[in-house]
């Protein structure tokens, strides 16, 4: 049996006043009640917690969310306030909607009916109710060697128990990190719930980040212990291990140690280690938790700056977990078992929540894919394992669109005349059930042949015949891409979100489904437009119990990132047509402004030049508090197959379109030299500055860079989002060119940039 915590603190969503609004739940502003029946519980050293409350204690404002420290939290009160359109303002020593420490407790944003009133429960909670349900069931599956290893729900549950007696042996201390760097695992999995069974966070740390970046996250987050998954993972601490003071142990949980040094464990070690530990001081600490605190850190990847520790509560995960299984109409597992594949790095909230919570939340099996997943051989285990729901971020559905638009073009004519005519039919036939909301209405007996024909032999050659369910997320996707899978009958749903709301905040699904809209909210939360202009374009904000708690020590960026009534700002532009269905139409957060100060969206600019010249790889406006705009381009080259980092040899494609335009190039280097090229380019451009709104919004200098961007490069993030700050640091020197004085612009006249 689940036992239910009593609810902590009760919130509803403030009215939004004349701001545009769409959502699940009812929209009053009721009395609001604030319970804190529960004691605190913490069981950090006094010494540490004066230290953490001298460095995070904040005044409370009147106007805003307010932040307590811990300590005032503890007392039993009842705050029973009215205040029209504006947050409840808790008395002194109430709890805040947000904090910024991690020991704290925040009110939770629930509703009085429906969803948003489900009872709260913690990470454990849900643990056990799943192995209530799904005991036998398998939940985690993968391949070692030839050999195909799983474990069902009740080793699960006990395996991470013992993990978590480990983690307490080695001196994991309440509400510090355990760092997790390496590819996806039952390990991975193992350490992030035991993590929190233990009283700890999680801290999924990027597989890409150097040395540095992982000592950053790894003293943000206090983390106690660092699991890596190899020696490579392992030597990125090593070098960084004397300047992490709340270091105690390393687990590697992959391959033989190449050296032993204390503290460092394998992961047979590690585990041995809590094997015959008694179970009360876990139990302890796990009856002690609470929905409203802090379990899980998320980083975000730094495409708007520095990566901010973003606060997930117990309930965030569980709670979210809960709404977008029953929006997706996911499976339980005694009726048919969900399996997903997980290959997204999973210090990204969309795997997270995905491949652990969601799936556990249905008792869905989670097989784990080979390292080399995004390296190409993810379509085979597809083909194994045949999931019956995918998710991937755009540039995962964009390689499998190139992969297949390349084999099509070596098939014979006869081959490419069925292909096209199946995808005409695919495509007319999907628009017509999205625009009659999914109705399962009668299909033209074309589409049954070229279903048969061509739809289920595509879906088979990519391992989703089973799989009902494609979901696309955490970065925008073109309309060419989505129209692709379309015409396959591969309808992508879209789903759209942030670290900081959990992951999910609207979910396109079959009965709600508009190409190139990300859906609808998931049951229980909100959406607001704010400041909309004249056509409806405001920034998008949300509320719901998968707002999370507020970013780590950073008050002020908290404060920025939640209004005085508790709405998480996104930073990105939408508008709702007039079925609430959502369009992401920009991002404010790398909006640029000139020095004349015309306000630029970089991305449709960037967008519109790579598919003038499609020689074209990444483009980069730049622009902001400059006179004019200027950017940089990189050319489409072949990836390394083993790190991934972009190469000097061109793409098949790119030395077809060189060839086109009468260039023997087979190289980026060459193309520095090329007028040719360089000519093809200036003319692209000019075609994009001829549609430009105003003449600040055109294009004035460029440059082809030698190197194309990359993951492993730094300059694009883990969703394949550009990392601006990033490529901005690297290229200084270039961007600075394109400004000083004497520069020469280029004009048609004068194609050849300076360098
Ligand atoms: N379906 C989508 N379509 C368009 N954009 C999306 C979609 N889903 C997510 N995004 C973008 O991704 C952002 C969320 O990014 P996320 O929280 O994953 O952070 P991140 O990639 O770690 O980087 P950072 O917070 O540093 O920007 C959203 O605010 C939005 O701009």
């Amino acid at each position: 049996m689940v036992t239910v915590c009593e609810p902590t603190v009760v919130m509803e969503p403030p009215r939004a006043g004349g701001l545009l609004e769409s959502g699940h739940s009812a929209a009053s502003l009721d009395d609001c009640v604030v319970d804190r029946a529960n004691e605190s519980s913490e069981e950090e050293s006094a010494g540490e917690r004066d230290e953490e409350i001298g460095a995070h204690a904040e005044v409370a404002s009147s106007t805003k969310a307010t932040e307590v420290p811990a300590e005032q939290t503890s007392n039993t009160q009842t705050v029973n306030t009215r205040r029209p359109n504006s947050l409840p303002v808790p008395a002194a020593g109430g709890l805040g909607l947000w904090t910024s420490r991690g020991d704290a407790e925040v009110i939770l944003r629930m509703g009085d009916s429906g969803l948003a009133a489900e009872t709260p429960l913690t990470i454990n909670q849900m643990f056990t109710s799943a192995v209530e349900h799904f005991a036998d069931y398998t939940a985690l599956s993968w391949k070692e060697g030839e050999q195909q290893k799983s474990l069902n729900y009740r080793e699960y549950y006990q395996t991470c128990r013992t993990a978590a007696k480990s983690f307490l042996k080695l001196g994991l201390q309440r509400y510090h990190g355990v760092g997790i760097l390496g590819f996806n695992s039952a390990e991975w999995f193992i350490s992030d719930i035991a993590a929190i069974f233990a009283g700890g966070f999680a801290v999924g740390i990027y597989t890409t980040n150097s040395p540095e970046a992982c000592q950053y996250v790894a003293n943000n987050s206090k983390a106690n212990i660092i699991v890596v998954e190899n020696h490579k993972q392992l030597q990125k601490i090593l070098q960084v291990e004397d300047k992490l003071p709340h270091l105690k142990a390393i687990i590697q949980y992959k391959d033989a140690l190449k050296e032993k040094r204390p503290n460092l464990y394998t992961w047979a070690e590690f585990m041995e280690l809590g094997r015959d530990e008694p179970d009360a001081p876990l139990d302890a600490i796990v009856s002690s938790q609470k929905p409203n605190q802090c379990c899980t850190l998320i980083y975000t990847s730094g495409t708007t700056g520095q990566p901010k520790g973003v606060m997930l509560s117990h309930d965030n995960i569980t709670w979210t977990a809960l709404s977008t299984c029953r929006h997706v109409g996911l499976t339980d597992a005694t009726r048919s078992q969900e399996l997903v594949v997980s290959y997204l790095p999973l210090s990204h909230v969309a795997a997270q929540m995905v491949d652990i919570w969601v799936s556990m939340r249905v008792g869905g099996t989670t097989h784990f894919a080979q390292p080399d997943a995004l390296k190409g051989s993810l379509v085979d285990t597809l083909k194994e394992v045949r999931p019956t729901a995918f998710m991937g971020v755009p540039r995962v559905w964009e390689k499998m669109q190139e992969k297949m638009k390349s084999v099509g073009a070596k098939s014979s004519t006869m081959r490419k005349k069925l292909a096209a005519w199946a995808k005409d039919v695919g495509l007319q036939t999907n628009l017509t059930r999205m625009n009659q909301s999914g109705a399962a209405g009668r299909t033209p007996l074309s589409y049954q042949v070229a279903k048969k024909l061509v739809f289920k032999k595509v879906r088979k050659a990519l391992g989703l015949d089973r799989c009902s369910k494609c979901y696309t997320g955490a970065a925008p996707i073109t309309k060419d891409t989505l129209e692709f899978f379309l015409s396959l009958d591969i309808p992508l749903y879209e789903l759209y979100g942030m670290s900081e709301s959990t992951g999910p905040h609207t979910i396109s699904i079959p009965e709600a489904f508009k190409l190139t809209s990300c859906g609808k909210e998931i049951p229980g939360c909100r959406t607001k437009l704010h400041n909309p202009d004249e056509e409806g374009n405001g920034e998008i904000c949300f509320w719901g119990r998968h707002v999370f708690m507020g970013y780590l020590n950073m008050p002020d960026k908290t404060d920025e990132a939640l209004d005085a009534e508790g709405w998480l700002h996104s930073g990105d532009l939408g508008k709702h047509d007039q079925n609430g269905f959502l369009f992401i139409t920009g991002r404010i957060k790398e909006l640029i402004i000139t020095a004349g100060g015309e306000n630029i969206p970089p991305v449709p600019i960037e967008d519109a030049v790579k598919e003038a010249v499609p020689l074209i790889s990444n483009a980069m406006l730049i622009g902001d508090k400059r006179k004019f705009l200027s950017m940089l381009l990189t050319i489409k080259c072949q990836l390394n197959a083993e790190s991934g980092e972009p190469e000097d040899e061109l793409t098949p494609e790119a030395i077809e379109l060189c060839r086109k335009l009468g260039s023997n190039a087979t190289r980026v280097s060459e193309i520095g030299h090329d007028r040719l090229i360089h000519a093809a380019i200036q003319e692209g451009i000019n075609r994009v500055n001829k549609e430009a709104t105003s003449n600040a919004q055109r294009i004035q200098k460029w440059i082809v860079l030698d190197r194309d961007f990359s993951l492993p490069g730094g300059e694009l993030g883990p969703t394949m989002k550009l990392k601006r700050p990033v490529v901005a640091k690297m290229y200084k020197e270039q961007i600075e060119n394109f400004y000083k004085e004497l520069a020469t612009p280029t004009t048609p006249e004068n194609p050849l940039p300076p360098k």
